[in-house]
């Protein structure tokens, strides 16, 4: 990966005094799969047009491969591939004719676009439906035919709105892995949006979780959980018989344990790093019978329902 290829800057979109977007500033790296998750009417779909100079912001700045997207849209176009939540395809036509289509819209000769087509066809897993009408595609194979439409014209980078939206459980899993096959394979940059979380937690190095128009955090899973939990990354529950205060104060003592609550057996230790293995070791030498202990690291899911559940509170 090498410096960044996409940035925003402090970007605004406002409709009827309402920002839809509010001063989000983002920058993606080359090479990257990042993740905008969030729910719907978050402004996920405003930032993405602003991206492509499709929608210009209220204010702010937007650059694409070092283009500013606002003032070059065309030169943004030609080296990013949008694939948004439903492409539309000619119907009579079948998979193979619409990629035809797409490559003589974007001036590449006939017998290379064949060729051309003919290759990504089999790359996203649609050889045997290359004849067949894509009026008689199924979901996923028309979201499948839609990257290999993106990618003819070899774009640096990717960016799919909802891609995953109305596939089946199977279809989605090949199409992750369709993309992140073409991240590793190729070096295309990919923006995912999405606010399905176990799909985003599957694929992309990085995520932002956009609300009401802002990015409230951003981070790979690591980071997104020390923004969330600040200190208390890990918890570490434990269960055994004949806890002492002693233990407790031992407990407290370990490097890197923050906070420990008990309630009859069990005990919960807050922690800011995983010392699950000294507080087994403390708790036996303490001469208590653990019979159960499980360390709880945030997955991106209550990462992403913590900080809904944080803005309901407040
Ligand atoms: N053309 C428009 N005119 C007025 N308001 C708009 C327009 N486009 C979007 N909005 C508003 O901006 C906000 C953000 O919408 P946006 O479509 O970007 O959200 P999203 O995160 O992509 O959601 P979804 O997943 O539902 O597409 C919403 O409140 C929406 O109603």
């Amino acid at each position: 990966m090498t410096g960044p290829i996409i940035e925003l800057k402090e970007i605004t979109k406002k409709y009827d005094n309402q920002y839809a977007v509010d001063h989000l500033s983002l920058t993606i790296q080359k090479g990257e799969i990042f993740g905008l998750l969030g729910p719907n009417g978050a402004g996920k779909s405003t930032t993405i047009l602003m991206m492509l100079g499709l929608s210009e912001p209220t204010s702010g700045s937007v650059s694409v491969c070092g283009i500013d997207s606002t003032r070059y849209p065309l030169e943004v176009k030609a080296r990013v591939g949008y694939l948004p939540d439903d492409l539309g395809f000619y119907h009579h036509m079948t998979g193979l004719e619409n990629l035809m289509y797409t490559a003589a819209l974007n001036g590449i000769p006939k017998q290379e676009a064949k060729e051309l087509a003919t290759q990504l066809l089999d790359r996203v897993g649609l050889n045997h439906a290359a004849d067949k009408k894509t009026g008689k595609y199924s979901r996923g194979m028309r979201q499948r035919l839609g990257l290999a439409d993106v990618l003819i014209k070899k774009p640096e980078v990717i960016i799919l709105d909802e891609p995953t939206l109305g596939i089946d459980p199977e279809g989605v899993r090949e199409l992750l892995k369709l993309i992140k096959e073409l991240n590793e394979q190729e070096n295309i940059t990919v923006l995912l949006s999405s606010h399905h979380l176990h799909q985003v937690q599957q694929i992309c190095d990085r995520v932002g979780i956009f609300v009401s128009g802002k990015l409230l955090a951003e981070g790979n899973l690591a980071r997104l959980a020390q923004q969330l939990f600040f200190e208390d990354t890990f918890v570490v529950n434990v269960t055994a018989e004949g806890i002492e205060q002693s233990l407790l104060e031992e407990l407290h003592k370990i490097n890197g344990v923050n906070r420990v609550e008990k309630l009859n057996t069990s005990l919960e230790i807050y922690c800011d790093r995983d010392v699950t293995s000294i507080i087994a070791e403390k708790i036996i030498q303490s001469g208590a019978r653990l019979s159960y202990i499980n360390k709880k690291d945030y997955g991106l899911d209550e990462i992403y329902h913590r900080y809904f559940e944080g803005r309901e509170a407040t």
